[in-house]
């Protein structure tokens, strides 16, 4: 349905550190299964742009690499993508991108990701929350950091590893969120799950128009229940301290 419209989608992934040893499968995987017949700009974070594997790509399909800093520890660097997408946006991606989705390198394409994954502000539902009550969702309970969520506030609990929509929307909610992040920096604060709680905080009071079920965002490490039929986008399996050190 939005074909005709010609559409661009960007989607940005970091591979800071160990963390390039992901790309090659995130690529093959999204080549075969996201935004299948639609123009596709990739933008990959690096410290180490010669790490990039060459995976062959489709027909109206980009990849741009773009070079960064390392940070000293896994939260810096996790959390900073907020800023670098949202400068990235600005400097750039906003020229070339009708939509842009961000998301972790750590995983992979199953099943088709197409254009009904499309809208202004588009969420994913972190697959540990969605049969929990809201009660025990790990949203940032102390009142002085900036990601903040008092009982009784919040839908869902959405997933770090997925955020997406219409390009402009994207850079008011990554830079809303880079500002949170620097204000609890200012206050010597890390949120309880780094920008995933910064993330939540902004869902709350900036409505994501689109939710994506677990489908869109799975975890390997858990069996798969009978209720979703299909994973569509998943999380690898990793060794976190091997990688992070
Ligand atoms: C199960 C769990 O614990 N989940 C938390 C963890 O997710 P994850 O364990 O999924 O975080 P992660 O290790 O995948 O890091 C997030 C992303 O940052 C990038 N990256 C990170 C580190 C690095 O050295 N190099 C690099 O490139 C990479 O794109 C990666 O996919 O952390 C997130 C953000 O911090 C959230 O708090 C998640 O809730
Ligand atoms: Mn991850």
């Amino acid at each position: 349905m939005y074909q005709p419209l010609n559409l661009t989608i960007g989607l940005t992934v970091f591979a800071v550190g160990r963390y390039t040893c992901f790309l090659q499968h995130f690529l093959e995987s999204a080549e075969q299964f996201f935004m299948h017949g639609y123009r596709v700009h990739y933008y990959i974070f690096t410290d180490d742009p010669a790490a990039v594997p060459r995976v062959p790509l489709g027909a109206g399909r980009h990849l741009s690499v773009i070079p960064i800093q390392k940070h000293a520890r896994w939260e810096e660097i996790s959390t900073r993508r907020m800023e670098t997408i949202s400068q990235h946006i600005a400097r750039r991606a906003h020229r070339e991108v009708d939509y842009l989705f961000c998301l972790d390198v750590d995983m992979v394409f199953r099943n088709p990701w197409g254009p009904e994954t499309l809208g202004d502000l588009v969420a994913a539902i972190h697959p540990g929350y969605y049969a929990v009550s809201r009660r025990h969702f790990p949203y940032e309970r102390r009142p002085v950091s900036a990601a903040f969520v008092a009982d009784g506030e919040g839908d869902f609990y959405y997933g770090g590893a997925v955020f997406g929509g219409r390009v402009a929307r994207v850079y008011e909610f990554a830079r809303g969120c880079h500002m949170g992040i620097l204000a609890d920096k200012a206050n010597g604060i890390m949120a309880a799950w780094q920008e995933e709680s910064h993330l939540n905080r902004r869902f709350i009071s900036h409505k994501p128009s689109k939710v994506l079920s677990p489908e869109y965002l799975w975890d390997d490490k858990k069996p798969q229940p009978p209720s979703l039929k299909l994973i569509r986008f998943s999380t690898l399996d990793k060794d976190s301290d091997w990688l992070r050190s």
